[in-house]
C-alpha cells in the first residue's frame, strides 16, 4: 500500500477519519502524479508536534505540518525515490485553523496533507519569493483537480464500432464511423472508443489511421495485446490503448483480461506502448485480483467490465454486481489506478454506474448506436419521401 495514516494522538476524535484521510492522501498522489509513491501520515497531538519543531527547526511551539523526505538533502522532483518520506499533522492546530476559516477540519487536513506532500515532492517557500508562488499555484491546482476527480459526474466516450458493422454489411462506405465520431464530438462526447478486432469485423485500420487526424477529444483505441497490433498503436499513437481479451467466435465481449494469468506477457507489452507515449487501460472484471495486477503490470487506468451487472437477468444479481463495481472503484483508487467502466450499458442501466463516485469515464457504444437508428429512423424515412415528392413527374391531366 502506497498509503498509510497512523493516528497517534492520546485522544482519538470521531470527525478525523483515518480511512478518508487515507483516501484523500491517494487522491492528491494521484493528481500530483505520484500514486505509485509512498507516503505515511502522521496525525499529533499538539505537544509532539511542538517536540519535532524544537528539535528540527527550532522554533518553539506547535506547527500544523512537518515533512520529513525519505531523501535528505530533498529530492527534485525528478530524482523522487519510491517511498516519499513522512507528513506530520497536528489535529489540534488544523482544528483551529478550520473554526477561524469557518471550513470543515477534513478540508484542512486536505490542504495540509497536500502541503506536506509538496514539500516531500522537493517544493519549498521557503527558499525564495518565486518557489512560494509556484508552491502556491501547484497547491491550487491539485486541491482543484482532486475535488473535480472526486465530484465530477464521469466522462461519456462513444465506441462507434456498430457504425462500421452496420458499413461491413454491405462491404461499402457507409455509414462512416468517422462522420459518426464527429457528431458524437458534436453533441458533447468527451472521447471516441473503437476496437480493431483480429478478424477486422467491424472497425478497419483506416478508420483508426483517419479518427487518429479527425479526433479531437480523445482516441482511445482497444485491442488485443497481441504483438502486430502493439505495433501499429505505437505507430499511430492513440491518446490511450485499453488491452481487451478477444475471442474469434464470440459475439462481443464476453469478459474482463486476465492480467493476474499473463503478467509477463502484458508488463512487456504496456511497457513498448508507454515507451510510445501511450496511456494504458486495461479491461478487466471488478476483481481485486485483477486490479493487483493491473498496478503491477504498470497500467495507470483500469476500464472495469460492466457487462455482468447490465447483463443481471434478476434485481439481486444486478445488485451484486452493482457492489462488485463499486468497491473495485475504491480499490482502484487506493492502488492509484484511474477507473472507468464499461460494456453493456444502456438508458436503463447507466444511471446507477454513473453515480459512482471515482469513475472518470463511461465507455458506451451499442445502446447508443441502437438507439439512433431508432430515433434518426422517422426523420429519415421523410427525407426520403421528401426527396421523391421533390423529384416526382408533374401530373399531366388528360383532357377528352
Ligand atoms: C471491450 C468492450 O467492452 C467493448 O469495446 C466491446 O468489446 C466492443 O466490441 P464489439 O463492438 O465488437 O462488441
Ligand atoms: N468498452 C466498452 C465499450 O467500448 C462499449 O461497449 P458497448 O456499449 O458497445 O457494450
Ligand atoms: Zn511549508
Amino acid at each position: 500500500m502506497p498509503v498509510q495514516v497512523l493516528d497517534e494522538r492520546a485522544q482519538k476524535t470521531p470527525e478525523v477519519d483515518t480511512g478518508s484521510l487515507r483516501r484523500i492522501c491517494l487522491r492528491l498522489l494521484t493528481a500530483a502524479g505520484l500514486a505509485h509513491n509512498a507516503v505515511s501520515v502522521v496525525l499529533l497531538d499538539d505537544d509532539r508536534m511542538a517536540e519535532y519543531n524544537q528539535r528540527y527547526r527550532n522554533k518553539a511551539g506547535p506547527t500544523n505540518v512537518l515533512s520529513f523526505p525519505a531523501l535528505f538533502p530533498p529530492a527534485t522532483p525528478a530524482e523522487l525515490r519510491a517511498d516519499l518520506g513522512d507528513v506530520l499533522i497536528a489535529v489540534a492546530t488544523a482544528a483551529r485553523e478550520a473554526h477561524e476559516k469557518q471550513a470543515p477540519l477534513m478540508q484542512r487536513l486536505q490542504e495540509l496533507l497536500l502541503h506536506g506532500i509538496l514539500h516531500l515532492a522537493g517544493y519549498d517557500h521557503e527558499r525564495s519569493e518565486t518557489e512560494a508562488l509556484v508552491m502556491w499555484d501547484r497547491e491550487r491546482e491539485l486541491l482543484t483537480q482532486a475535488e473535480a476527480r472526486r465530484t465530477a459526474m464521469p466522462q461519456l466516450s462513444v465506441n462507434v464500432d456498430h457504425i462500421a458493422t452496420l458499413r461491413q454489411a454491405r462491404g461499402g462506405l457507409e455509414p462512416d464511423p468517422v462522420l459518426a465520431a464527429g457528431i458524437c464530438e458534436l453533441a458533447g462526447a468527451s472521447g471516441i472508443v473503437v476496437h480493431l478486432r483480429e478478424d477486422r469485423r467491424h472497425i478497419q485500420e483506416r478508420d483508426v489511421r483517419v479518427l487518429r487526424q479527425t479526433v479531437k477529444t480523445h482516441l482511445n483505441l482497444e485491442m488485443a495485446a497481441t504483438r502486430e497490433l502493439v505495433a501499429f498503436a505505437a505507430d499511430l499513437k492513440p491518446d490511450m490503448v485499453t488491452l481487451v481479451p478477444e475471442k474469434r467466435q464470440e459475439l462481443t465481449t464476453e469478459g474482463g483480461l486476465d492480467v493476474a494469468g499473463q503478467k509477463k506477457k502484458l508488463s512487456g507489452r504496456i511497457a513498448a506502448l508507454k515507451e510510445a507515449g501511450i496511456r494504458v487501460s486495461l479491461f478487466v472484471d471488478p476483481e481485486p485480483e485483477q486490479l493487483q495486477a493491473a498496478t503491477a503490470v504498470g497500467a495507470t487506468h483500469v476500464e472495469l467490465h460492466t457487462g455482468h451487472y447490465s447483463n443481471a437477468d434478476s434485481e439481486s444479481g444486478q445488485e451484486r454486481e452493482y457492489v462488485h463495481i463499486r468497491r473495485a472503484v475504491a480499490m482502484a483508487a487506493e492502488l492509484g489506478l484511474r477507473a472507468k467502466a464499461g460494456h453493456g450499458l444502456d438508458y436503463r442501466n447507466t444511471g446507477r454506474i454513473a453515480g459512482i463516485a471515482g469513475i472518470e469515464d463511461l465507455s458506451i457504444g451499442h445502446a447508443i448506436m441502437a438507439r439512433a437508428v431508432l430515433v434518426g429512423l422517422e426523420r429519415a424515412v421523410r427525407e426520403m419521401l421528401e426527396l421523391m415528392r421533390q423529384a416526382a413527374a408533374p401530373t399531366v391531366l388528360q383532357k377528352d
